[in-house]
């Protein structure tokens, strides 16, 4: 199934539109088994999140927070309220922002009482404790390891999750949470989802904006031999489908059919 992409001339109805995906996703997932699961990732994303599931009060009125269950696409390897960690984001951007009344989503997030080390930075960490973030972290995804949606950010090098270009994860099949330690773009100590638990999803959706990620969007749409990871997620064939959500800037000189969500 070839990845839809949705594009929009401003961020701002990128977001609106991400939040009726996220809205269509969540209703079909409660009316199907009452519960709806979804990783998120950090970077860029926490921004269209505050935006889509905060800002927009159609959409806001909509969440159904008490049926949410929250997974992280990767995490970082550093306390929950640094600066750093892609649940803190989250917490900063959204769950801060939340009425008293909304709901409380089930958070599944790293065990912070087995971080090491300073910043996420290899100097003073203990790896074998890093393991066992990493162990507990996949003990905590579904069982039948199937999330309704998985919301990703594409990096300016293709990166999604923590799984970098050129990188040996990209293979692992055996373990659905990998740790690395040599991640290019820091923090360097990170937790992330592999491609068996992409691929098991429902439904997957980029979020790319800005003129800096066209060069990457470019090769990920027109290079058919392009091994970067954001294009491999596209090219996930177990039927899960795959959608970008991005902006004009995004996809200028990209050959790629756009469409609105
Ligand atoms: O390091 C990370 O980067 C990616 C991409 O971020 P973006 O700011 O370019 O959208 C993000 O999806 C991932 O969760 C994060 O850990």
């Amino acid at each position: 199934m070839p990845a839809k992409v949705y594009a929009y001339a401003e961020s701002i109805d990128v977001a609106n539109a991400v939040g009726k995906y996220i809205i269509q996703h969540q209703d079909a997932a409660i009316s199907a088994k009452n519960t709806f699961k979804i990783a998120l990732s950090g970077g860029s994303l926490g921004k269209v999140l505050k935006k889509a599931l905060i800002d927009n009060k159609d959409v806001a009125s909509s969440v159904k927070w008490d049926q949410w269950e929250v997974f992280f696409s990767d995490e970082r390897l550093v306390p929950l309220d640094h600066p750093d960690s892609n649940f803190g984001l989250f917490n900063e951007l959204v769950l801060k922002n939340l009425p008293a009344d909304a709901g409380n989503p089930k958070l599944n997030v790293i065990d912070e009482s087995l971080l090491t080390g300073k910043d996420g930075q290899l100097e003073g960490a203990d790896e074998s404790k890093d393991l066992e973030i990493t162990k507990d972290y996949a003990s905590k995804l579904p069982a039948d390891g199937k999330l309704d949606v998985i919301l990703l950010g594409c990096g300016p090098d293709g990166h999604t999750c923590s799984l970098f270009p050129g990188h040996k994860l990209l293979q692992e099949r055996s373990k659905l949470i990998a740790y690395i330690s040599d991640s290019p773009k820091p923090p360097p100590r990170r937790i992330t989802f592999t491609f068996p638990v992409l691929e098991a999803a429902t439904s997957i959706a980029f979020v790319a904006e800005g003129a800096g990620k066209a060069v990457t969007l470019k090769e990920i749409f027109g290079d058919k031999s392009s091994q970067l990871p954001s294009k491999l997620v596209n090219e996930i064939s177990t039927g899960v489908e795959v959608n970008w959500f991005v902006d004009d800037s995004a996809v200028k000189g990209v050959d790629v059919l756009t469409a609105k969500y």
